[in-house]
């Protein structure tokens, strides 16, 4: 009997995530054996700064791979909001499962929505897509950065200085926390979600054919068309993650809905684009061309610049 190792991050939710994950497969009744691998990643080491500022792609998932590569691993189970636009020669991403709510979940001290926190309260987040889109709602908040795990965030809103701080409704509804938590979802036309956001991204070798065959068992094809045009979309805008940017698709019958959105970092601009079609990668790159035209990668490679000089 096959056994399959599956690596993991260590954090509540990824194993929360990858042992969710190994039900679905438990299901399926096949003669298999799992087992967990916990693999600890750079992003996980660097607790002190900002992710933006570390840079580069991949942080969450670099180690990870590699243990693919080495053969310690057969399959991962990751955020596909982590998953960089591309992945190494030889990496697949064998299935999409059903995706969880989609959008950003705004906890608040003494449950006041956006719309009713005072003038100077202060919002928690370490990410630039949320902190841009909400600026440009309320460019009376301020924004202070905040990092570590969901548990970690929700344990600082109670001691740190913050009046509010967002997360992913999906990581809080797969650790069953969200009815206890939630004061206000933003819905996307508010605050745009990241690409990928909700959706897990199963990964493996691309010629572990036997595997492959498994894991089709378990994608879900409504995700997959949708996440593959977010990631398209993203791919071409390469806007790194110094660049507040945001892309989420939606399925009707045959033909997907994507929007796009590239923001300047305060709040200031905001540069968004819906469009249809049927094939994702196509899309993707008709939404990325349409901002681009719109003046966002010129903003992107202003963003960049100013970053690195040389
Ligand atoms: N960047 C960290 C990260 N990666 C995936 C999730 C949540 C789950 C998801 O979006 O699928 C989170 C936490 C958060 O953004 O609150």
């Amino acid at each position: 009997m096959r056994k399959i190792k599956i690596g993991s991050r260590k954090s509540k939710l990824a194993l929360t995530q990858t042992n969710w994950f190994i039900q679905q497969l438990k299901d399926l009744g096949l003669p298999y054996e799992f087992e967990v691998k916990e693999i600890v990643t750079k992003g996980d080491k660097i607790l002190d700064v900002t992710l933006s500022k570390v840079g580069g792609k991949g942080l969450f998932v670099k180690e990870i791979e590699q243990a693919m590569f080495d053969g310690e691993i057969d399959m991962a189970v990751h955020s596909m909001k982590d998953m960089p636009a591309e992945l190494p020669e030889g990496l697949v991403i064998g299935c999409t499962p059903n995706r969880e709510d989609v959008r950003d979940a705004l906890i608040t001290k003494g449950h006041r929505k956006l719309s009713e926190l005072p003038a100077g309260s202060v919002i928690g987040t370490s990410s630039l897509r949320r902190s841009a889109q909400i600026l440009s709602l309320r460019p009376d908040l301020e924004i202070k950065w905040i990092r570590g795990n969901i548990d970690t965030r929700l344990a600082k809103l109670d001691t740190e200085e913050y009046d509010a701080i967002v997360l992913a409704a999906a990581g809080l509804a797969r650790m069953g926390w969200t009815r206890e938590v939630v004061t206000e979802y933003l819905e996307p036309e508010q605050c745009l979600p990241a690409v990928g956001q909700g959706a897990l991204a199963i990964e493996c070798r691309a010629d572990d054919t036997e595997l492959l065959q498994i894991l089709a068992k378990i994608n879900e094809p409504a995700t997959e068309k949708t996440v593959k045009a977010e990631r398209a979309f993203l791919k071409d805008m390469e806007g790194g993650c110094q660049v507040p940017i945001a892309g989420y698709a939606v399925l009707h019958e045959n033909e997907i809905e994507l929007t796009g959105l590239v923001a300047e970092p305060d709040g200031t601009a905001v540069y968004r684009h819906t469009m249809r079609g049927t094939d994702p990668e196509a899309l993707g790159k008709s939404v990325a061309r349409e901002l681009t035209e719109q003046g966002a990668k010129e903003l992107i490679s202003r963003i960049s610049r100013e970053l690195d000089p040389s």
